[in-house]
């Protein structure tokens, strides 16, 4: 069992990797980073050591294995190398952990197996992970490497919100239910945005609306998570950068059968050319914003059907909570996009709902509620409206750090 109090998280995504050191002790990012654009001709890694300044390397990354040897090259030129006795674990964000991993878990040739197997469920996600882990392991194989699961913290869902309505014995079979992505973000998002309303998160019902590249909701009752948008891919749900969210089934037959697409053609279609890349070329929210501010009607029509499902949502998880106590935007869009939060929430009044626009407009990485306390009308904002900067890294960290002092205690 190793002495030391520092964690690598890695963060693989399907096109980037991003990584942070932290040491336990104080929660001090000894180093944080990224690498973007993988497997493209301009890659980039930008890596940024505590109190030194900022390194930028413009070059190509053939594979995620070469972008994580980059990685581990910037914290040795630091003197954070992956040799140090003072790592005692490196932690991995694994997207899809199926039924069967519902807990941070320690990485064993079987655990990666199984990790293999969900491919098919997280098509984007788990390869890239599992590269993640390889590179990891081969650089380091005395040291515990921990999966945790985005899947893991909407485990809770009661069996009325996972359940699709379809045959009961094919979906067992074939364990086609509703798993949900992203849950470390909305695990982290939940308990933060209480702590900001100054209650225990057992207290407080919250909607929080994690919008990055891949975007969901999910309603969180008491620090449990009692339905999310996501399914058992993560393509359920929001419109997103690249993924059309939800859509009748009937679509893919559709395309199938009178359009002549292959099955994989429809996979690639909804997965990567739909969303805010499908409506209108563009799946950057700045870009969709700048465009429908100058009157493009494609990037006007992306942003209207992109709020339009987030609304959908919103209405949805009031319903299911019965009484909100505050709704959290967070991640790339959530925490930068005041306009997307200004619409999302526009007209909602009657529920309670409103944002203040300086609050809203005001930029900061601290979290903030954006409410009034009055509404315009002159009732009780009942529902705080917050902007809370999710930290799916840290909350890695801190999971697989205990998970490994629970196992070097037994
Ligand atoms: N200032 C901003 N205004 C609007 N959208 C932004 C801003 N900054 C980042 N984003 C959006 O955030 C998205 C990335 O979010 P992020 O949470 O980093 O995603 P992921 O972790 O899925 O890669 C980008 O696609 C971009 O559209
Ligand atoms: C699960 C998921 O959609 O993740 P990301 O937003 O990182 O693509
Ligand atoms: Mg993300």
């Amino acid at each position: 069992m190793s002495e030391g109090t520092r964690v690598l998280v890695l963060n693989a995504g399907s096109s980037s990797v991003k990584y942070q050191l932290i040491d336990m002790l104080d929660g001090a990012r000894l180093a944080s980073g990224l690498v973007e654009r993988i497997g493209e001709a301009g890659g980039r890694l930008v890596h940024a050591p505590r109190g030194g300044a900022e390194r930028e390397a413009v070059q190509a990354f053939p594979d995620h294995g070469a972008a994580l040897k980059a990685v581990a090259e910037e914290l040795a030129a630091d003197g954070l190398g992956l040799d140090s006795p003072e790592l005692a674990a490196i932690g991995h964000r694994v997207v899809h952990g199926g039924l069967r991993f519902t807990e941070p878990t320690v990485i064993t040739d079987e655990v990666l197996a199984e990790i293999r197997r969900l491919i098919p469920v997280a098509p984007l996600h788990n390869p890239a992970n599992i590269t993640g882990i390889e590179v990891a392991r081969a650089l380091r194989p005395d040291l515990p490497q921990v999966a945790v699961f985005d899947t893991a913290f909407h485990a809770s869902m009661p069996e009325y919100a996972a359940r699709y309505a379809i045959d009961r014995a094919v979906a067992d079979q074939h364990r086609v239910r509703r798993y949900g992505f992203h849950g470390t973000s909305h695990q982290y998002v939940s308990r933060a945005t209480a702590r900001l309303l100054g209650k225990d998160p057992a207290e407080v019902n919250v909607i929080v609306l994690h919008l990055g590249n891949g975007a969901s909701a999910s309603a969180v009752s008491g620090g449990r998570c009692v339905d999310t948008s996501m399914g058992l891919t993560p393509l359920e749900g929001l419109v997103m950068g690249t993924r059309s969210g939800d859509i009748d089934a009937g679509v893919v037959f559709h395309l199938h059968r009178v359009g002549g697409l292959s099955i994989d053609a429809i996979d690639d279609l909804l997965n990567r050319r739909s969303g805010l890349l499908g409506l209108c070329g563009d799946n950057d929210m700045r870009e969709i914003m700048r465009r429908a501010d100058e009157g493009d009607a494609d990037a006007r029509l992306a942003f209207d059907t992109y709020i339009h499902r987030l609304r959908k949502y919103i209405g949805g998880y009031y319903a299911v909570l019965g009484r909100v106590d505050a709704i959290a935007f967070t991640a790339g869009v959530g925490e930068n996009a005041a306009p997307v939060r200004a619409a999302a929430v526009a007209g909602l009044e009657e529920l309670g709902i409103a944002v203040d626009p300086e609050l809203n407009s005001v930029r900061s990485r601290e979290p903030r509620i954006i409410s009034p306390a009055l509404l315009p009308s002159g009732g009780s904002a009942r529902v705080a409206v917050a902007v809370v900067p999710t930290d799916e890294e840290l909350e890695i960290a801190r999971q697989a750090f205990a998970l490994v002092h629970r196992s070097s205690e037994n």
